[in-house]
């Protein structure tokens, strides 16, 4: 399919995505790539499909360098990228030739270049100490020895469009040294960030007017507003735009490249990546933030995980009639996917929907739908939160149906409690070992078993499995991988009074199939974590007995 920009014409070369994660990314505080890290990067981003990927500084950083000598060595096959390498202009007094930072670029072999070069004239009187002849012969003379071998360069105009608004004809000398020495494209980089949508279309559908050059944008994200900005610049005219991953970068970062695909394929209907890469919005990014070792932005726009999340009652009963009645656009386009959150905020609808998602059909049990809604209305006032804990608002729903149909079928635990006992042990050496003994009845005996642990619940989980597992074995390959603590204080749980706090516990456990989230609230920590531990051993059973509807816990 032939990719075109929003006039039609033929997109090609005529229109670049360039990602700057692995230079501008870089200098966001608390990333540290590995030069694996940063091959594994530029592989993904390459897969995605934009059209160039800037690799680092080579000279500036022994990672950079060493990142493009293993690119040049074949360890970075790319298909639709290319590779490029980025680097100041010259400094002051000197030749491109004989300038090493310059020649650095050179020696990385990469097939093109982008050479950052100030266009604000106190940049260049303070910050150079020089004048703006010799800045723009500094942008000239490694323009044109960087085109004589054989490099394509890009020229980054630092602080364009602070620099434009104070004195213009600086400016545009310098985007036209660049120019005029052969560089391919000139990029007006929001260096600080502080432009504002409007005002910078302005300036960029301007500068085309009275330059005629091909003009790219590189926005920072200081004002909240380098999405926007960088759309309006294509809007205006821009033909190259420059974004990092997720947004990451220096200060508040830099245009996020996924909403800014989002809004160019989806809004102005560019084909900006090749065909099958707008599906892949999702995992990319997602990917991207594994490996710069950040969790994932929830509520990043088109790829957050809430992106198409819909908490609200009236939404979600909008979107039973019609998804896109309250969601932009088709969440699958960009590989997303619409979820339901039930909570306080639940109506009808949303348990609806709630249930699809889940796989139980509620469309004919209005009665076990109104008594399910009033429950967890209830007990959301009290503490608990349904929103991540998916299995214990199946255990409620299953059990409001079980309650309302005498045919449905219900299971409960798998087993019966007598009693728990937790004690902690503080040893004189500074050591603390918890011990929990539990009493239940299971497959028709008495069990009593003890169990030490780091802490009370650990003691706790390790002694009901040893009394469960010889009965019920599939108990052993049920994991607690994740256990989350909240506390609340009397405003989260207003209806219960007084000034004690209560807990909120959150379990996710998994079987290597499956993973499951489930809450649990309590005055004490302990009670919480076991309402929370019984709820996933409760959806385990059910499971496994396949298809036998269960009560949970909550009273
Ligand atoms: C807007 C941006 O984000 S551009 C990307 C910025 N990224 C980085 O700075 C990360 C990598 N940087 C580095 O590793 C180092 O700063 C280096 C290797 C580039 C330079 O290190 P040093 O030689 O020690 O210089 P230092 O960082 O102190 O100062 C930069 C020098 O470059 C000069 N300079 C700054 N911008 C430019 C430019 N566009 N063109 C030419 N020279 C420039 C400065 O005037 C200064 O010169 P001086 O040493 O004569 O004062
Ligand atoms: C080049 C660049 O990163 C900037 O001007 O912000």
């Amino acid at each position: 399919m032939t990719r075109t920009t929003p006039a039609g014409t033929p997109l090609g070369d005529s229109f670049h995505v360039y990602d700057t994660t692995l230079r501008d990314g870089a200098q966001r505080e608390g990333i540290s790539y590995s030069v694996a890290d940063k091959l594994a990067v530029a592989r993904l981003l390459d897969g995605l499909g934009v059209g160039f990927v800037e690799g680092g500084w080579p000279g500036a950083m022994p990672k950079d360098t060493e990142f493009f000598a293993r690119a040049a060595a074949g360890e970075l096959a790319l298909r639709h990228a290319v590779l490029v390498a980025f680097g100041s202009t010259r400094r002051a007094g000197t030749t491109a030739e004989r300038d090493p930072q310059v020649r650095a670029l050179l020696d990385s072999q990469a097939p093109a270049v982008t050479l950052v070069a100030k266009s604000d004239r106190r940049h260049i009187e303070r910050a150079l100490r020089t004048d703006v002849a010799e800045a723009a012969e500094m942008v000239r003379d490694t323009v044109a020895f960087l085109v004589r071998e054989g490099r394509r360069v890009f020229l980054d105009a630092e602080h364009f469009f602070d620099g434009y608004a104070f004195d213009p004809d600086t400016s545009l000398r310098v985007l036209t040294a660049g120019v005029e020495a052969g560089a391919d494209v000139v990029v007006l980089c929001d260096t600080n960030g502080g432009q504002l949508p409007l005002g910078l279309a302005d300036t960029v559908g301007e500068v085309i007017a009275r330059t005629g050059f091909r003009v790219g944008i590189h926005c920072q994200d200081d004002t909240g507003c380098a999405v926007a900005n960088s759309v309006a610049a294509v809007q205006a005219g821009a033909t190259h735009v420059q974004c990092t991953a997720n947004g990451y970068g220096e200060r508040a970062g830099n245009a996020d490249l996924f909403p800014v695909l989002g809004n160019l394929a989806v809004k102005l209907g560019m084909d900006v990546l090749p065909e099958g890469g707008l599906a892949e919005l999702t995992r990319v990014s997602h990917a991207l933030a594994e490996l710069a070792n950040i969790a994932p932005d929830t509520h990043q726009a088109y790829v957050g995980s809430s992106a198409f999340a819909h908490k609200a009652g009236l939404h979600a009963s909008a979107i039973k009639v019609d998804p896109l009645l309250y969601n932009h656009i088709d969440p699958e386009r960009v590989g997303n996917d619409m979820r339901v959150l039930v909570t306080e905020m639940a109506g009808r609808a949303s348990l609806e929907l709630k249930g699809h998602e889940l796989g139980i059909d509620l469309a004919d049990r209005p009665e076990a739908v109104d008594s399910a809604l009033r429950k967890v209305k209830d007990l959301e006032a009290r503490g608990w939160s349904f929103e991540a804990a998916d299995a214990s608002l199946e255990l409620l729903l299953r059990g409001e149906i079980a309650r309302t149909d005498p045919d449905a079928p219900v299971a409960g635990l798998p087993f019966e409690l007598e009693s728990y006992r937790v004690i902690l042990d503080h040893h004189a050496d500074g050591g603390v070992v918890s011990e929990a003994t539990v009493k239940v009845r299971v497959a028709g005996r008495r069990v009593i078993a003890t169990a030490e642990g780091t802490g009370p619940v650990h003691a706790l989980d390790a002694a009901l499995r040893e009394a469960l597992v010889p009965h019920l074995p599939w108990v052993e390959g049920v994991e607690l991988v994740d256990y989350k603590v909240r506390i609340l204080t009397g405003g989260a749980r207003a209806t219960v009074g007084g000034t004690d706090a209560v807990t909120r516990v959150l379990v996710q456990s998994s079987d290597r199939e499956l993973e499951w989230t489930t809450v649990g609230v309590h005055g004490n920590i302990v009670e919480a974590s076991w309402l929370a531990l019984c709820d996933a051993l409760v959806h385990k059973a059910m499971r496994v007995r396949s298809g036998v509807g269960a009560g949970g816990l909550r009273g």
